[in-house]
């Protein structure tokens, strides 16, 4: 699964990366799949990928309105009734966060490179810290963090406002939008960050609908199968660290 880049010009103009964390770095979209599979089926209903990929990458009370809206279910269970019933199944979950396949590779190779990065996430920061808390050794090589429930995000993805909050607070920042390149797994992300006029990067589910991969600059089945030189930025010196 590979599509070529319909910005070529940009691939040699890229000096910072934005990372998506949820189904991108860290291994955390099937906790709410499974959530919401548990709960739809007290209501005889099937949780499946269209319906995914309306919610994935967006602020959780956003996703929640898609979830009871779509599903019909919206007389007998709120939105914000159904944030407050899987809450208590995530908070189990969250602290049991892996990272995706070649997330440490990359993140610790660009690090070493002295190619700035951070993490735009549209998880809110009580959620966030239960994922990330075996993983604070890597998110801490991130120039800074952005989440869903910072102030200067307005409305969750697809809106840009995380992406262009992400790229002005890198050192000098503002960085120039066509500078950056973002690696995302949602469709709501991938529109928001070519929304902030930045490139971008799809690591989709492999369930997801491929229509939804037209917008990316480039779609990867891994992070694993990523080549820095495509994008002109430093490449992976030998392949011993290539699984990693
Ligand atoms: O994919 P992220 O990191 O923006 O997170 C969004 C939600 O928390 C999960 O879909
Ligand atoms: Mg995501």
């Amino acid at each position: 699964m590979a599509n070529e880049g319909n910005n070529d010009t940009r691939k040699g103009s890229i000096s910072h990366v934005i990372f998506d964390m949820d189904g991108l770095l860290l291994d955390t979209e099937k906790f709410y799949t499974e959530v919401q599979e548990i709960i739809l089926a007290r209501y005889n209903k099937t949780f499946d990928w269209s319906l995914k990929a309306k919610m994935m990458g967006k602020k959780a009370i956003e996703a929640a309105r898609v979830f009871v809206e779509e599903t019909g279910i919206s007389d007998s269970l709120t939105a914000e009734d159904f944030l407050v019933e899987r809450e208590e199944m995530l908070q189990k979950m969250f602290p049991t966060s892996d990272l995706m396949p070649g997330a440490s590779r990359l993140i610790h190779h660009l690090h070493e490179s002295g190619i700035p990065i951070c993490v735009a996430t549209g998880t809110h920061t009580r959620h966030f810290d239960l994922k990330t808390q075996r993983h604070s050794e890597l998110f801490s090589l991130m120039h800074h963090i952005v989440r869903g429930d910072d102030p200067e995000v307005k409305q969750g993805k697809p809106s840009p406002d995380i992406f262009l909050a992400a790229a002005n607070r890198f050192e000098g920042g503002p960085v120039d939008p066509q500078r950056i390149l973002v690696f995302e797994d949602a469709p709501s992300g991938v529109l928001a960050a070519k929304n902030a006029g930045m490139s971008v990067i799809m690591v989709p589910d492999e369930r997801l609908d491929s229509s939804y991969h037209e917008v990316a600059d480039q779609v990867l089945s891994s992070l694993l199968d990523f080549n820095p030189a495509d994008w002109g930025l430093p490449p992976f010196e030998n392949a011993s660290t290539k699984l990693v």
